[in-house]
Order: structure tokens, then sequence, then C-alpha cells
């Protein structure tokens, strides 16, 4: 399904909205993830405890689970919250942080799509593994290109009813019958530590905005990182200076400039 607004009126929509985006993420990625969303114009809270997830999932707009730094404590709040944003009809995006590497993992992120989730945005290595495929990923990091996991993400929207989006050079997106491809972004982005989980808290964020149309926001989402890593690129020495004028470039760009410069193509 084709989305009926641009990506640039969806990040106008989600700025006068700034959706309160409930991130359940990893110790990594909380800071430069609440910035990214504080940026691009939402306004995020990294609630994981089990006592409160569920009443807070009842307050967001969306929600977000990453299983970047997993303890049994947390997966209880990420079930809790995942099962409350599901009864208040709330999006809920999942991202799967080397969910191939042990056997807790694996069967945290197994619960979890039990649990349906509206979105999964994961690199290539774990979203081929998620299909069932077998991915070269080490650790939380891809060593997979995106075009090699495209019919895993089809498969794995398919079979879970959700839009997949896959990152890395050129991402892929997909709700198992359309599909995209987004380029842009920098070689630097995945030098910088946890901007894919910040994506997928900006995901969140698109999502909260248009939950009528999920595939378009997931692809709102990933374009505005596309054209604000491509402006943070400009003038960074390397991954340091990056990191800070990514941050810059997202606060920055405005609904035309996403229109104009966007890269998405029809895959
Ligand atoms: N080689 C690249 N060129 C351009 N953009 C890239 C490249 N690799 C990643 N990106 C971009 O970086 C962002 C994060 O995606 P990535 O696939 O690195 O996530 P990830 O592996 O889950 O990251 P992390 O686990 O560190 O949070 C996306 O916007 C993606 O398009
Ligand atoms: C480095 C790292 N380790 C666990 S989560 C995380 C952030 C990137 O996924
Ligand atoms: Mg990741």
């Amino acid at each position: 399904m084709q989305s009926k607004i641009t990506s640039g009126a969806m990040l106008k929509a989600m700025r006068e909205k700034s959706p309160l985006v409930q991130c359940i993420t990893n110790y990594v990625a909380m800071n430069i993830a609440a910035n990214v969303l504080l940026a691009s114009g939402a306004s995020p809270a990294m609630v994981h405890a089990a006592e409160e997830a569920g009443e807070f999932a009842g307050i967001a707009n969306a929600l977000t689970i990453n299983i970047g730094t997993l303890s049994t404590q947390w997966i209880d709040g990420m079930q809790t919250a995942a099962k409350a944003a599901n009864a208040a009809g709330k999006p809920w995006v999942l991202d799967p942080v080397a969910h191939y590497a042990t056997a807790f993992r694996r069967n945290a992120v197994a619960d979890l799509l039990a649990l349906e989730p509206t979105i999964i945005r994961g690199n290539a290595s774990e979203i081929i593994a998620l299909a069932g495929g077998e991915s070269r990923g080490q650790g939380v990091d891809s060593r997979d290109p995106v075009e090699q996991a495209e019919d895993s993400a089809r498969r794995l929207a398919e079979r879970q009813r959700a839009v997949v989006a896959v990152t890395g050079a050129v991402d892929f997106v997909t709700d198992g019958e359309s599909a995209v491809r987004i380029q842009g972004g920098s070689a630097l982005m995945p030098q910088v530590t946890a901007l894919g989980c910040s994506l997928t808290c900006l995901v969140g964020a698109f999502a909260a905005t248009a939950p009528e149309d999920i595939f378009g926001a997931t692809v709102a989402a990933l374009a505005t990182f596309a054209v604000a890593g491509e402006d943070a690129a400009l003038g960074a020495a390397g991954p340091g200076s990056f990191s800070w004028r990514f941050l810059d470039a997202l606060a920055a760009i405005d609904a035309e400039t996403l229109d104009a410069r966007a890269r998405v193509s029809v895959a």
C-alpha cells in the first residue's frame, strides 16, 4: 500500500503532534535516542520497569521495544508494555538487536513476535535471521548487505502482518506486498553506536502520528534519517563530529527539504 501523503507532510504532522513515545531501549541507546527524538520534534520517555511500563503504554502515543541490553526484569516490562499497547490500539515497534546471538535473546524475541509488533526495524543480519535464514551478524553489528535481506523482509512482513524496515547502506521497507528502497545516509552512521536503535524510536514517533498509514510513516522516518545523515556528513571529521552534527541536521530539516531530497524508489 503506497502512502497518500509525503514524507515531508508526515514530518510536519509529527512535529505538530510532538507524540509521546515510550522507548524501552538499551543502556547504550537511551541518551542518543532521546536526543534524536527531541531534535526531530517528538517527546521521548524511557520507561521500562514492569511495575509501570503497562500503565505508561496507556498514556504514550506509541511504544518501541529494543532488546539490546536484556534482562529477565526488562523482558517483563517489555511484555507488559506490548500487551497494554495492543489493548489500547497503539502502534509498537520491535528492534530485535542481535537476537540470533544467544538462546535468551532468541526466546525473548519469539515471545515478543507473538505479541504482534506493528513494525519490525532491524539491520540486514537481524532481519535475515528473524525470517529463518543464515545471517553473518557479529554481535549487534550487521555483516550482510540489505539486498540480501529483502526476500527475508518480505517473508517476515507477510508472516507477522507487520511493516518490516531493514536498514543499511540502502534501506528497504515492505508490508509484504509493496516495498520501497531509500537511499542516502552516510557510511559514518554505523560508526556511531545506537543510531539504529534511535531510528527505531523515531519510527515510533511517526507511527504515532499516522497510525492509519504505518508503511508511509516508516518510510518517512527512514527518509528523515537518510537526508539528515547526508547533511551531517558534510564537514564531519569523523564519527564524533558526525554525531552532534546529526542532531543539528535532524532539527534543521524541514518538510520541503525532505520532500525535495528524499530518494525513495519502488522496489
Ligand atoms: N553504509 C551506510 N551508508 C549510509 N547509511 C547507512 C549505512 N549504514 C547504516 N546507515 C544508516 O544508519 C542508520 C542506522 O542503521 P543501521 O543499519 O546501522 O542500524 P543498526 O545496525 O541497528 O544500528 P545500532 O544497532 O548501532 O543501533 C539508518 O538510517 C541507515 O540507513
Ligand atoms: C553496542 C550495543 N550493545 C548492546 S545494544 C548496543 C547498541 C547498538 O545496538
Ligand atoms: Mg540495531
